[in-house]
């Protein structure tokens, strides 16, 4: 595969993202013949494109590409682009440029919003993805067009072949009619036009697969459908992560004391797969699409659940057969000034749930909120649990369900690569330890998207036993004071107190006879 990729032209968009960088990155470690990447860019927050890319390539992740070649950044040649304009706002010299010497195209650009306005979603997921198909039929050495896609593009079926199903909607007539349309009218028909999906991101991913597929004749495609995309399993190294995306946000606020409670099913499959598997996946579909040319695009699910299965019971706190991989291993390295200690109760049932939000999320909350006004600071706990509600409550549909994905083309895939690129491009999950990876995955958080250090884990330990201590005073003195209030208003509960009291007296002077007897 390497020798595949040497000399070869490539063309990212989506590469400033989370799959873009690794993607990027093995690129440039596994392929270092590779002749040039291409990375579709847009200037954002202030900063140039170039500033971006520049800051981007002194991530820690690329520490290993920069040991080998501390030049690598030669390679990269960033285009300006904004992927929701017009032939997506690349200069005519870019665009000729890019028709002249592309040989391969990995689309990894979207909206992975879940709670994006249609209209917006359209445009990046679907319109973007045609503009990007018409540029890529007018490069000239174009051997694969390789989308990344989703594996929930159809989570409206429970089970999920590799194929491209009939869209929701015609794509084309759908973009004619939102056009005319402002932004009130289309957010009140949303829910209508997405129908039995959860989310606009989905549905738009969905019509971007047709739109993909539409090109078949003309292309060699192959698309990608990732589940739920989790840290690095092994490369560049372990737990490497950089998002609040899908499960890594529910992780830090568990591991914060934070998130106690939230709808899950226990029993179902938690699909999280590993940014470096998809990664190693996506460029051997590269390779292969490029080399063997198959007749129709080629769609490879690139799950965990059917090979390898994992529980979302498993990830967080249950009582019954699993154990809760998360919050021990937060408990083993925590997080630092933690709001509670990390202790999560995930259930299927509604009431439960809300008992626990109500309990164990809005009463801390507005205790410390409290804490806060009293002491002439500014309430916050209450903002941030509304905003933690906001997120699982999107989250839940895909924690609360099972699906089936089936991996005849990934198996296929594997079975025509030599044991070398196997191991290379290891995308086989089979071999995936589940407790080590969540232990590695928790460990990421907190290194790479908290920035925190390792070296502050003691003080983090010591801020828990803190916590822990103030939970028992707070429980010792709450029970003392509701006993009080209540023994001092009911004759019936003065009963019950003065008969457990006599109880305990009757049987300690049992005990103590009885002990007195036998010596
Ligand atoms: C132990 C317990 C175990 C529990 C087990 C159960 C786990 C269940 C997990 C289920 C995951 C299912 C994922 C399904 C994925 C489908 C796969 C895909 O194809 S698609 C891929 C998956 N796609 C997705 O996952 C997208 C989902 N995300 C969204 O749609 C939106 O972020 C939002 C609607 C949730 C919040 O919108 P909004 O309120 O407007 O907030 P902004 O976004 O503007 O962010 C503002 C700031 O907050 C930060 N931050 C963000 N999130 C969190 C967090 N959870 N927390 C903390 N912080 C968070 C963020 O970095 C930012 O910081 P800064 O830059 O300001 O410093
Ligand atoms: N993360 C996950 O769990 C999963 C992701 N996927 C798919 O994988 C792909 C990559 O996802 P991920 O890396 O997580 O997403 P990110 O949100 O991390 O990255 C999205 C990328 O798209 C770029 N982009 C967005 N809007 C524009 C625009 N208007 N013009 C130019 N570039 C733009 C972003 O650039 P910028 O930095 O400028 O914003 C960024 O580089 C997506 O197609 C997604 O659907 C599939 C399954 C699961």
């Amino acid at each position: 595969m390497a020798e595949y990729y040497a000399g070869k032209s490539v063309l990212i968009t989506g590469a400033t993202g989370f799959m873009g960088k690794v993607l990027v990155e093995k690129l440039l470690r596994s392929c270092p013949e590779v002749k040039a990447l291409y990375l579709l860019v847009r200037p954002k927050a202030g900063q140039s494109m170039q500033q971006r890319v520049s800051e981007m390539m002194t991530c820690k992740l690329f520490d290993r590409v920069r040991e080998d070649d501390p030049d690598f950044h030669r390679k990269i040649i960033p285009i300006s682009s904004e992927l929701t304009q017009p032939g997506l706002a690349i200069s005519p010299q870019d665009g000729e440029k890019l028709a002249s010497c592309i040989n391969i195209v990995f689309h990894c650009a979207a909206t992975i919003r879940f709670d994006e306005p249609l209209k917006h979603a359209l445009q990046l997921n679907v319109i973007a993805t045609q503009q990007l198909l018409s540029l890529a039929k007018q490069m000239h050495h174009l051997e694969a067009f390789i989308h990344i896609s989703t594996a929930y593009a159809n989570c409206n079926r429970k089970h999920i072949d590799e194929v491209i199903y009939p869209p929701p909607v015609e794509p084309r007539k759908l973009i004619e009619s939102l056009e005319w349309m402002d932004d009130g009218i289309v957010r009140d028909i949303t829910p209508r036009l997405i129908g039995d999906r959860p989310n606009t991101y989905t549905y738009t991913k969905a019509l971007a697969e047709f739109v993909v597929q539409q090109e078949q004749d003309q292309l060699n495609i192959a698309i990608i459908r990732p589940s739920i995309v989790g840290a690095s399993w092994q490369e560049p190294f372990p737990g490497w992560i950089d998002n609040f995306n899908g499960p890594s946000g529910v992780f830090i606020a568990a591991g914060k004391g934070i998130l106690r409670t939230m709808r899950a099913n226990n029993d179902a499959v938690a699909d999280l797969i590993p940014v470096d598997v998809v990664i190693n996946l996506t460029l051997a579909a590269g390779w292969y699409t490029a080399v063997h040319r198959p007749k129709s695009a080629l769609v490879y699910n690139c799950t965990t659940g059917g090979i390898n299965p994992f529980h979302w019971g498993e990830i967080g706190t249950y009582t019954g057969i699993y154990q809760h991989h998360v919050i021990s291993s937060f408990k083993r390295n925590p997080l630092e000034q933690a709001f509670r200690r990390p202790n999560a109760n995930i259930t299927s049932n509604y009431l439960i749930n809300q008992y626990w939000i109500l309990v164990s999320h809005k009463f801390p909350a507005f205790i410390y909120d409290l804490f806060l006004r009293l002491s002439g600071q500014k309430p916050q706990m209450m903002r941030i649990f509304n905003r933690l509600h906001k997120a699982i409550g999107l989250l839940e549909y895909f924690s609360s369900q099972d699906w089936e994905w089936n991996s005849e083309n990934l198996n296929m895939l594997m079975s025509q690569m030599t044991p070398e690129d196997r191991k290379t491009f290891n995308f086989d999950v089979r071999q995936l330890n589940w407790p080590e990876y969540i232990e590695n995955y928790c460990i990421g958080t907190k290194k790479y998207v908290l920035n925190e250090d390792m070296s502050d884990i003691p003080a983090a330990r010591q801020h828990l036993r803190k916590l822990r201590n103030i939970r028992y005073t707070f429980n010792t003195v709450l029970v003392v004071f509701i006993w009080r209030v209540f023994i001092a208003r009911s004759q019936m509960a003065r009963n019950i107190w003065y008969f457990v009291v006599s109880l305990c007296f009757k049987f300690l002077s049992y005990f103590r006879a009885s002990s007195t007897l036998t010596n």
